[in-house]
């Protein structure tokens, strides 16, 4: 997977090229990255690339010109098929980042992520050039930089050969719609705090099943909106039932 992200601040991309598993990844070309800055093709030689709003109001947007050009200068940059292309641009007045739409990112070749700083983009860059908006969720950070990496990392998740064989994005809570159970590793105690025995027992079945429990209560009290959405397997209703009849006991 190619993905170009069109930024003020290049350098912060840094922290997904170069640490963790996105920076192994990225070092063993298993993916690539460019960071394009619009500053190189403001038309001014000062180099402003935002300007203030019509209307008035506070702040200042990004001017179209300079942000069309570098959309058009990454699409240069993408040798063979524009076919599984997408230009998506972060905003709070985008579509949701979900697993779901993590998935399916997954699959194209080509990703270029246009991040917006200030009060936004001049519109007309939405209208013309940029295929999905996508909000990472309901408040607004500094600017498009950060949801950008939060976006790449789900993604690359999912992209062949980036996690080492052992870990699997396939385990991932959300991949199975439940949230994740509970971790321990060494000491077996610690402040008075214990394992719990069943992990242990090297009951794999029962490991399993005390797992997906644990999934499944804290689903029930943090996230129920996740269970109503979910097609329950028989072993979940039964389990669902226990929890239920455990917290009235
Ligand atoms: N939440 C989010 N999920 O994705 N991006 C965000 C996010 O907060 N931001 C900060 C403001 N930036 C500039 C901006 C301001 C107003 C309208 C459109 N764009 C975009 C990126």
């Amino acid at each position: 997977m190619f993905i170009q992200a069109i930024t003020l601040f290049p350098e912060m991309f840094a922290s997904i090229t170069e640490y963790g598993v996105t920076g192994r990844a990225y070092q063993q070309k298993i993916w690539q990255f460019a960071a394009i800055n619009p500053r190189r093709f403001a038309d001014n030689k000062l180099g402003y690339i935002d300007d203030r709003p019509f209307g008035g109001g506070v702040g200042m947007v990004m001017m179209a010109e300079p942000l069309l050009k570098s959309i058009d200068f990454a699409k240069q940059n993408i040798s063979g098929s524009l076919k599984k292309t997408r230009v998506i641009y972060l905003s709070p007045q985008g579509v949701s980042l979900t697993h779901q739409k993590t998935v399916e990112l997954s699959q194209l070749d080509n990703l270029i992520l246009l991040c917006g700083r200030y009060e936004g983009v001049d519109e007309r860059v939405l209208q013309s050039s940029v295929d999905e908006e996508i909000s990472i969720g309901d408040f607004v950070v500094s600017g498009g930089e950060l949801p950008a990496m939060i976006l790449m990392d789900a993604v690359l998740r999912f992209v062949p050969n980036v996690l080492g064989e052992i870990t699997s994005a396939e385990q991932d809570s959300f991949a199975g719609g439940l949230l994740d159970y509970p971790h321990y590793t060494r000491p077996a105690e610690f402040q008075g705090m214990t394992v719990p025995e069943v992990l242990t027992s090297g009951n794999h079945a029962l490991i399993a099943e005390w797992r997906l429990k644990q999934s499944l209560r804290r689903t029930l009290m943090r996230r129920p909106d996740l269970l109503e959405k979910r097609d329950l397997l028989p072993q979940e209703i039964r389990l669902l039932a226990e929890i239920r009849a455990e917290s009235n006991g």
